[in-house]
């Protein structure tokens, strides 16, 4: 049996100048000890505009903190304004990029196809795919998230091979939890994540399974990790809102010190 180390991933959404997110950083390399670190994989994920200050602080002081990316595109480079390719972001030292979020799916229109594309991407260049997927609120309301969360995981590794997708990070963000304070329980949190690593020992073997960190998403805030983290099958949290504040994001990378 693999031990999966905990991320918690701050992904800071459209938020923060190159300043905020500098000091957001010193914030939490002052906050944040060995002690920590030796825990838990903690990851920053600002806006592109950030990237280049906050590569520049981790990699010149050498922090414990990794960073990636929000986004990236599908191609690797020509006549894509706006875009921004894998190429590029390996080239900032990203480790992770976020891949499907649900904003993205509801706001630029990424279907099932692009999402796979953009993880076959990542991989060209070695990033870490943090796929994001889960339901709706309708969905939710007709008993459906087991099969539609199982559905965009199955969409998202297409052409995946199993040594690539041992890598992966699967993010559960249920949309009704998101920025809504409406935190899913950690029995849902399980319920899903426990369904995804069964679906990627079928997909792939159980050694996959096993190694594939999944993490939960949605209005987690320090008052609500530690439960959601005592679930055998979530390895970590993606925090939106409360990743900008370095107190709250502190206190959920130590999880395993707040009330259950
Ligand atoms: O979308 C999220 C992380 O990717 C969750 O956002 P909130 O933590 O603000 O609900």
């Amino acid at each position: 049996m693999t031990t999966r180390k905990p991320l918690i991933a701050g992904n800071w959404k459209m938020n923060l100048n190159h300043f905020e997110a500098i000091k957001l950083v010193q914030q939490l390399a002052f906050a944040l000890g060995d002690k920590d670190f030796n825990k838990v994989d903690v990851a920053v994920l600002p806006p592109f505009t950030d990237l280049r200050s906050v590569q520049t602080l981790i990699d010149g002081d050498k922090l414990r903190i990794v960073y990636g990316a929000q986004d990236l595109s599908q191609h690797d480079g020509g006549a894509y304004t706006g875009d921004v390719s894998g190429v590029m972001l390996a080239k900032l030292g990203c480790t992770y990029v976020t891949v499907g979020h649900s904003e993205r799916r509801q706001y630029h229109g990424e279907d099932e196809d692009l999402v796979n594309a953009k993880v076959q991407a990542a991989y060209r260049h070695s990033l870490t795919p943090i796929l994001c997927l889960g339901e709706g609120l309708a969905v939710r309301q007709e008993g459906g998230h087991i099969a539609h969360s199982l559905g965009q995981l199955d969409g998202a590794l297409r052409k995946i091979t199993a040594e690539q997708a041992k890598s992966i990070v699967v993010a559960y963000e249920p949309v009704w939890a998101i920025g809504t304070g409406e935190v899913a329980t950690p029995e849902d949190a399980q319920e899903v994540c426990g369904a995804l690593r069964v679906r990627l020992a079928e997909l792939y073997d159980p050694e996959v399974a096993s190694a594939v960190r999944i993490l939960y998403g949605g209005s987690v805030k320090s008052g609500n990790i530690a439960g959601i983290m005592a679930q055998p099958d979530v390895d970590g949290a993606l925090v939106g809102g409360a990743s900008i504040n370095a107190g709250e994001f502190t206190k959920i990378c130590r999880f395993s010190d707040m009330p259950g």
